[in-house]
């Protein structure tokens, strides 16, 4: 098993609040990596970790290391927006541009100086198929992206995310604005797409990260209490905390 990212020492605050404390972790390359907790304990501001989102937001520091391939992504040398195209993110909200689906797709790769139609409608085809949409939409690739259900919306998104070749691919609750059967078609993908990424995912739902994941981590606080393969954590945790939560005593 391959370490992609290696969390050493990581606290993280907002102003003189620790939101995270002492985080170490390797999170595994080909893997589903879940972070589960109750509310407020730090999954999503550790996943803007990852990809230096969370310094769009002001007054806030970051202290210890995350290493991704060995390097270390705070460093002076790495640059926040290439970063952020090789550690790509999705969010709760499917969150298309008020554009087309093509438009949408190309976006990224438009910005980044990629004119030739050949390629672009290639990456419109490829990711389209990769995320399962291919068959729904191909008759309106030139209609706006609005028009599409919530779940289509979100396979859209990662499309989105996919064309600009990212290894790694956050979730922050990709599914949590979705219904039951759109739920199940993105779980379905993330197990597709764990093949050629690394994926990490936040979410509510304990039956989510028992059904997808390979490994799980439990925040309380701003901490991880346990992090381990999902099935350990789910069928016989280490820690009190960790199996008080699983069971539904509180969160
Ligand atoms: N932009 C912000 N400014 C200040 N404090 C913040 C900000 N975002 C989060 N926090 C604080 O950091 C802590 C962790 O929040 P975070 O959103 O990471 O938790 P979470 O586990 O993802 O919660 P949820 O499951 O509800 O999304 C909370 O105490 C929260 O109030």
């Amino acid at each position: 098993m391959e370490t992609k990212i290696k969390v050493e020492n990581l606290n993280f605050y907002y102003g003189n609040n620790r939101a995270l404390s002492n985080i170490n972790m390797d999170i595994y390359k080909n893997k589903i990596t879940a972070f589960i907790g109750p509310s407020g304990c730090g999954k999503s501001t550790f996943l803007r970790t990852i990809n230096r989102m969370n310094e769009f937001i002001e007054n806030t520091r970051v202290e210890g290391k995350i290493l991704i391939d060995g390097e270390d992504i705070y460093s002076k040398k790495v640059d926040p927006v290439e970063l952020r195209r090789r550690v790509g993110m999705v969010f709760q909200r499917p969150n298309p541009f008020p554009k087309t689906i093509y438009e949408n797709i190309v976006y990224g790769l438009k910005k980044n100086g990629v004119k030739n139609k050949e390629i672009l409608n290639e990456v419109v085809d490829t990711t389209l198929k990769s995320v399962a949409l291919y068959e729904e939409v191909k008759d309106k690739i030139h209609k706006s992206a609005l028009e599409l259900s919530g779940g289509q919306q979100q396979r859209l998104c990662i499309a989105r995310t996919i064309a600009m070749q990212p290894d790694v691919i956050l979730f922050d609750e990709p599914t949590s604005a979705l219904d039951p059967i759109s739920t199940m078609k993105i779980e379905e993908l993330l197990l597709e797409l764990k093949n050629d990424y690394t994926i990490i995912i936040v979410t509510h739902s304990m039956q989510q990260a028992a059904r997808i994941s390979d490994y799980t981590a439990f925040f309380l606080n701003g901490e991880v209490i346990e992090f381990d393969e999902t099935n350990k954590i789910f069928s016989n945790p280490r820690d009190k905390r960790t199996e008080d939560y699983i069971t539904g005593r509180f969160g």
